[in-house]
């Protein structure tokens, strides 16, 4: 049995809340409600983004969206659950499905990131193939445009960053790629500015199928809270503890509770892996955790509207990447001879 500490850090709270609050409610699960009708025909389906580790996978999914729906870092492999986040233009409904990257795995839950994402792509309507222009041609693109090639459905080249070069390196590679894969449509985008964003948006709300609407109209994503909570906290983890931290560090959403006076108290547990990696989240007097957790708590709080108390468990769980119970639960496959 591993050995489990947990320490609690508070964020700044209001004095006037009370944690022994009897006014303890769960959320209503009425208030998902159903999609609004439309008048006319309507579009839904879906689309698989797929792309090499830091390709911008995550910046464009909330580019299209709108919404802060999928954690952006500046490191790579962030993206480990699969957020999807939904695009609506006109009278069609696009439901993004944000792989994790895809690289060359090694451990058992990288292995399953790989075929999980490969999955994705093969159930969606539509492919889209995220390169990062700045970076060109590689090993990794290379990866990925021969399984793409037998999976036939409408696909797209998107060309990314085109922030940072000049265009006629650009349309070269554009070029090179759609000699290696045709592609039936090539995209030139900056995901971080929302430069040609509309355009993709577009192209997808008309490749989608004929559709009923899967989701409500106000519903930008189908992940739920609580992962989006636990994304977040991850983030600030990262954010503040740069190289400090291995990768191999997990933080669930155990419990959220909203509470009568409108606000919501979340409880989520950090799983590291060793003593050592649990006093670095801790920090000298419980000062990283304070700060993680107060900017957490701000952005969850920003997001939902509501006010927030965070409440943060570090828990050592060994070798929890070798845990197929976890990656079941972020919704990745169990690779095949594991
Ligand atoms: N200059 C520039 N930077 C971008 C653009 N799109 C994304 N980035 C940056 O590239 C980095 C990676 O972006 P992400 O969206 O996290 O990449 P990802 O493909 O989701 O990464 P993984 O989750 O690791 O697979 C971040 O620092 C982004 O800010 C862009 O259009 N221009």
């Amino acid at each position: 049995m591993p050995e489990t500490f947990a320490a609690e850090a508070e964020g700044d709270f209001d004095d006037d809340f009370d944690d022994e609050d009897e006014d303890l409610d769960e959320a209503d699960p009425a208030a998902d409600g159903v999609p609004a009708p439309l008048e006319g025909p309507t579009r839904c389906g879906f689309v698989a983004l797929l792309g090499a580790p830091n390709a911008g996978k995550s910046t464009l999914t909330n580019a299209l969206v709108g919404t802060k729906v999928s954690i952006v870092s500046h490191k790579v492999q962030t993206t480990r659950a699969i957020v999807r986040g939904i695009a609506l233009d006109g009278a069609a409904q696009v439901v993004l499905v944000d792989t994790p990257g895809i690289f060359s795995p090694k451990r058992r839950l990288e292995r399953a990131m790989v075929t999980s994402a490969w999955t994705h792509a093969a159930d969606a309507d539509v492919i889209a193939l995220l390169v990062d222009a700045k970076r060109g041609m590689d090993e990794e693109i290379e990866a990925l445009l021969g399984p793409l090639k037998d999976i036939r459905k409408p696909r797209a080249l998107i060309l990314n960053k085109i922030d940072l070069i000049r265009r006629d390196t650009l349309l070269a590679l554009a070029a090179q790629l759609n000699e290696r894969l045709p592609f039936d449509r090539v995209f030139m985008v900056s995901a971080l500015t929302g430069d040609g964003v509309a355009d993709v948006r577009r192209w997808f709300a008309e490749m989608v199928p004929l559709s009923p609407w899967l989701y409500p109209e106000d519903q930008v994503s189908d992940a739920p809270m609580r992962m989006l909570a636990a994304e977040i906290t991850r983030e600030k983890m990262f954010l503040r503890l740069h190289d400090e931290l291995p990768y191999r560090s997990t933080v669930e959403t155990e419990s959220w509770k909203e509470l009568r006076n409108g606000s919501v108290r979340i409880e989520q547990t950090i799983y590291v892996e060793r003593e050592s990696q649990r006093k670095i989240v801790l920090g000298k007097a419980g000062q990283t955790i304070k700060t993680i957790s107060s900017e957490a708590r701000a952005e969850i709080a920003g997001i939902i509207e509501q006010k927030v108390h965070l409440f943060l468990f570090v828990k050592v769980r060994e070798s929890w990447a070798d845990d197929p119970e976890r990656y079941r639960e972020m919704g990745l496959e169990f690779p095949k001879g594991g």
